[in-house]
């Protein structure tokens, strides 16, 4: 073993997770990526691998397979044990046996994102050495209104940072614009992106900072045309549409108070924790010169003071994307965080 550098000065290795549906496009992309030429030395996990078509030859009978790809870059099959694989990777990086600054992981079409992305915030050592930079899932054009029937297809879509729509070239406008409407609804946070045959730029791909805690009330909503509804909406009309997974966004000017907001936040993920796929707030606490930013996937959830408001208007933005969202239980929950401040 070669000295490792203490991991506390080791920056994250930011990770991209890759989802969508069978045959959406995942390795095409991922192919695109790697083959592209921006020098980024980036170490790949599959968990389909003799499906993925990066080299059959490859698979080992050993739970982790490491292999070197193109441009250096790097292949783990992984056996089905994603934390033993995201470990063996780190071993080698520190004993020099490899070299990469960024890791993809391809999920398997038939995977839930959200236990995966969990995995990066279970563990202490992965924890430390990991950032999931984001989730990006790839929606096959030709069949996605099919396919979103299902729930796993709509958690795909909902988990999403970015949502990549493949395969324009065999739609006309029509369908394209109301599958693009439908994804909207499901989750109106990740912006959509078209990848025609895995080719999309760099910059759409990488530094998302989909799970970092950061205070722009504005940036949490991908452009959308739907405005948020303010707290203090009385009895707002459910918003009805078929998707089991959908997202809601509530948005105010009156400063929360924070004992009442956190005991909320408990309440509410205890009870429907298990629904809530990713959530993020910024917020506007009563007394506090500084933005509270928080995000969470299912009951897992991190926050933290972030920058002064300064001179910026202040105000608080949250967005929840989850299955039967107990909408009306997380509008009342925030305005009674506000009423109680006001008394
Ligand atoms: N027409 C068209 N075909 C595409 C596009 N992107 C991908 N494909 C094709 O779609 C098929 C499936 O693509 P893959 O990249 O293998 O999909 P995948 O998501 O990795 O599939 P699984 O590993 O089975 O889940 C391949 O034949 C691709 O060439 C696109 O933008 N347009």
């Amino acid at each position: 073993m070669t000295d490792p550098t203490p991991d506390s000065l080791v920056p994250p290795i930011p990770v991209t997770l890759l989802s969508g549906a069978l045959g959406a496009g995942k390795t095409t992309l991922l192919r695109e990526l790697l083959d592209a030429r921006h020098g980024l030395k980036i170490a790949v996990i599959e968990n389909e691998f003799a499906a993925s078509g990066i080299d059959d030859q490859l698979l080992g009978d050993t739970p982790v397979t490491v292999v070197a790809l193109a441009d250096g870059c790097i292949c783990c099959s992984i056996g089905g044990d994603l934390t033993r694989a995201l470990v063996v990777l780190l071993e080698r990086l520190d004993a020099g046996e490899l070299d990469f600054e960024r890791l993809v992981i391809e999920c398997s079409g038939m995977a839930d994102p959200g236990p995966i992305a969990q995995a990066f915030f279970a563990e202490e050592q992965l924890r430390d050495r990991y950032q999931l930079d984001g989730i990006l899932t790839l929606v096959d054009a030709v069949h996605a209104e099919r396919q979103l029937d299902r729930p796993l297809a709509q958690a795909q879509v909902g988990f999403a940072d970015k949502l990549l729509v493949t395969k324009r070239d065999q739609v006309d406008d029509a369908r394209l614009e109301a599958l693009c409407a439908r994804l909207a609804r499901i989750n109106r946070r990740a912006p959509i992106v078209l990848a025609d045959h895995g080719k999309v730029p760099l910059t759409e791909l990488i530094e998302l900072r989909g799970f970092h805690l950061e205070g722009d009330p504005d940036a949490l909503v991908a452009a959308s045309l739907i405005p948020p509804t303010t707290l203090f909406t009385p009895s707002p009309t459910p918003h009805r549409h078929d998707d089991a997974i959908s997202t809601l966004i509530l948005e105010s000017i009156y400063p929360l108070d924070i004992d009442a907001l956190s005991e909320f936040m408990n309440e509410l993920l205890e009870e429907h924790g298990n629904r809530l796929l990713r959530y993020k707030g910024v917020l506007d606490i009563e007394g506090e010169p500084r933005r509270l930013v928080f995000q969470g996937v299912f009951r897992l959830y991190g926050f933290d003071w972030d920058r002064e408001w300064g001179s910026e208007p202040r105000k608080s933005v949250v967005v929840f994307i989850g299955e039967h969202l107990p909408e009306e239980r997380i509008r009342q929950g925030f305005a009674r965080a506000t009423e109680r401040r006001i008394g």
